[in-house]
């Protein structure tokens, strides 16, 4: 643990320029140099799964594994109470589709305040790892993975990275400085204890190479703005051209002729404290990493080889959009990732505010496209941090990330340091179920088109599947849609398209159960699947009749991508539909 505080304060002092690429090498050479000893049963099924018989050999090894953990689910129903409540009271139509994360922080980690949230329908409990400790870390970990255990919840759990980025260091007391228009400040990196009037220390070595007299200084996306007058070595003279708060941490952003100077890409994307962090997390048992600053798809697609390598297992790595430079990857990042997070609070110090609206509908858009899920986050209701209603405005802001299809909403201070968190999580859930109907009624989702994104022809046929499987449950205003699933695929694909009934999906792997609660209109069960893809069926749905959740005369809508064990047996995919007699 000393190590650890030793490291994390390190990080929030200085950035070196190298330091942190090399520490960042060291972590990661260890589990490289084991290349080829670790062979992973997932990473062989994404890559080979094009070449026919070899694919299946591959998912036999995985199931096999699979299986072990789920021995005892024989006659079980992995159904978690929220959503059991929820239809016991609201039918099939009433469940809702719009998932929700929670950042937990001091106002919300107690097991009872941590069972509210998961009562009031958070899905993803979301901690930052640039607020407090491991240790305090560890134990929200716990307190959830109890409530999951003991009490039927099925909360997820996300870390997401610290990061780095330009910032004044925080020396304690006093907590923000007004900057006056005209006056004349330092930025330096030269350290020293306590404050000094009309002194800004940077975070960042390099902070002022490239910058050039003439060019702007802007604290948090706008809270101030000063001019540079003159270079004094590396330190900066500058003159405050907009009053404003110097609050501890305040970002620094970099302009010329209005448009960013960008700095970001000199930094690591992962410093070693994230690696600490990441380590921690997967060790903890944790279900997404959300990596803060991405600029390119390799920083995800290193995490990703890093995690299949060293621990085996699938744990999916979000990619949250806040630079500039990842807006000019996008593409590339989506499809290098498991999800995204629109991180609207650093992304709008980055661009003008003006252009978020339309950067959100773009990425929502281009992530169901691409068949990731999509989280669109802060600032959705700030206000209730202080007040217990929302804004209009919010309420607005909400139910166009709504109407936009996103997978997921996420709090941030509501939940962790405001006292309202969960009328705060009440009117994200009211007001996402309101928009949800009024898009059905509008039948708004026949409009949506979906691009191809299998590239072998089982790939190609899942989707066509899952496609149909949703137009058909619109058109015939089905009550449900039950798809059995090992790694979840198929429920993404149906998922994408947005249906009108409510998705069950059955896995037999409690990590794709998992991941897919971050899935739009998907409500994973954790249950037995064997080869026998009809006996799957009639047990589920006789467990799901004798709980009295579905009655005689409904009528579901059935798809299955269960690819056997047994290289000998076909594939099984198909699509039918059952009236429950
Ligand atoms: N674990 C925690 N301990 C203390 N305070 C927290 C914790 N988590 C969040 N907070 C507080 O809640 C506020 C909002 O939280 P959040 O983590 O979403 O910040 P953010 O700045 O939006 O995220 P990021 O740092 O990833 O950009 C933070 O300013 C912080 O004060
Ligand atoms: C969530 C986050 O990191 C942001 O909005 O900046
Ligand atoms: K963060
Ligand atoms: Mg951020």
């Amino acid at each position: 643990m000393a190590v650890m505080g030793d490291l994390a304060l390190k990080f929030s002092g200085m950035i070196k320029k190298d330091g942190a690429f090399d520490l960042k090498k060291g972590v990661f050479g260890l589990p490289i140099s084991s290349h080829g000893v670790f062979f992973n049963a997932r990473k062989f099924r994404s890559v080979e799964s094009r070449i026919g018989v070899q694919a299946v050999m591959q998912v036999g090894v995985e199931s096999a594994e699979v299986s072990k953990g789920c021995e005892n689910l024989e006659g079980f129903l992995g159904l978690d109470v929220v959503s059991e409540g929820e239809l016991r009271e609201k039918g099939f139509l009433g469940l809702r589709k719009t998932k929700l994360v929670c950042t937990i922080g001091p106002a919300c980690c107690s097991l009872d305040d941590l069972e509210r949230l998961a009562m009031g329908g958070m899905n993803v409990a979301r901690l930052n790892m640039c607020h407090n400790t491991r240790d305090w870390h560890k134990d929200v970990i716990r307190k959830i993975k109890k409530l999951n255990e003991e009490k039927g919840y099925c909360v997820s759990l996300m870390i997401d990275t610290e990061g780095c980025q330009i910032q004044v260091v925080d020396h304690g007391a006093p907590s923000s400085v007004k900057a006056e228009e005209g006056s004349i400040w330092f930025f330096t990196t030269e350290t020293f204890a306590g404050s000094r009037p009309f002194t800004v220390q940077s975070n960042y070595e390099g902070f002022s190479e490239g910058i050039n007299v003439g060019d702007e200084i802007v604290f948090d996306g706008g809270m101030a703005t000063f001019k540079v007058e003159e270079k004094v070595g590396n330190d900066l003279r500058c003159r405050c051209t907009d009053p404003g708060l110097l609050l501890p941490r305040a970002k620094l952003t970099f302009w010329r002729d209005g448009k960013l100077v960008d700095k970001n890409y000199e930094l690591p994307t992962l410093t070693a404290k994230d690696w600490l962090d990441i380590d921690f997390g997967i060790s903890e048992g944790v279900d997404f990493i959300a990596v803060s600053f991405v600029n390119d798809a390799d920083a995800v697609t290193d995490l990703k080889k890093f995690i299949s390598i060293k621990y085996s297992k699938s744990i999916k790595v979000l990619a949250k959009i806040e630079s500039l430079e990842s807006l000019n990857n996008l593409e590339e990042i989506i499809e290098a990732s498991d999800g995204i997070m629109i991180a609207r609070g650093d992304l709008g110090v980055e661009i003008p505010l003006e252009q978020i609206p339309t950067v959100q509908e773009k990425i929502t858009y281009l992530c169901r496209q691409l068949n990731k899920p999509v989280v669109v986050a802060s600032q959705l209701l700030e206000s209730m941090v202080e007040f217990p209603t929302p804004t209009r405005a919010e309420v607005a802001d909400v139910s166009e990330a709504v109407r936009q299809y996103a997978d997921a909403l996420m709090l941030s201070g509501e939940s962790a340091i405001g006292p309202y968190g969960q009328k705060a999580l009440s009117v994200l859930r009211m007001t996402s179920s309101r928009m949800e109907l009024w898009s059905r009624e509008e039948k708004r989702q026949n409009a949506l088109l979906q691009r191809n994104v299998g590239a072998s022809l089982t790939d190609q046929i899942a989707e066509h599947i899952c496609n149909c499987a949703a137009g058909m449950a619109n058109n015939l205003a089905l009550d449900a849609i039950f798809v059995y699933t090992r790694h979840g695929q198929m429920a993404s694909l149906i998922s994408r398209n947005r249906p009108n009934p409510p998705i069950f999906a059955f896995t037999n792997d409690s990590s794709t159960r998992m991941a897919l609660n971050l899935q739009w209109g998907v409500t994973p069960l954790l249950c037995d699947l064997s080869d026998d893809m009809e006996a799957n069926i009639s047990k589920s749905i006789d467990l799901i009749k004798t709980k009295g959740l579905i009655k005689k005369g409904d009528t579901v809508l059935i798809v299955s991508d269960i690819v056997p064990s047994s290289t000998t047996q076909t594939v099984f995919q198909s699509i039918q539909i059952k009236t429950v007699v």
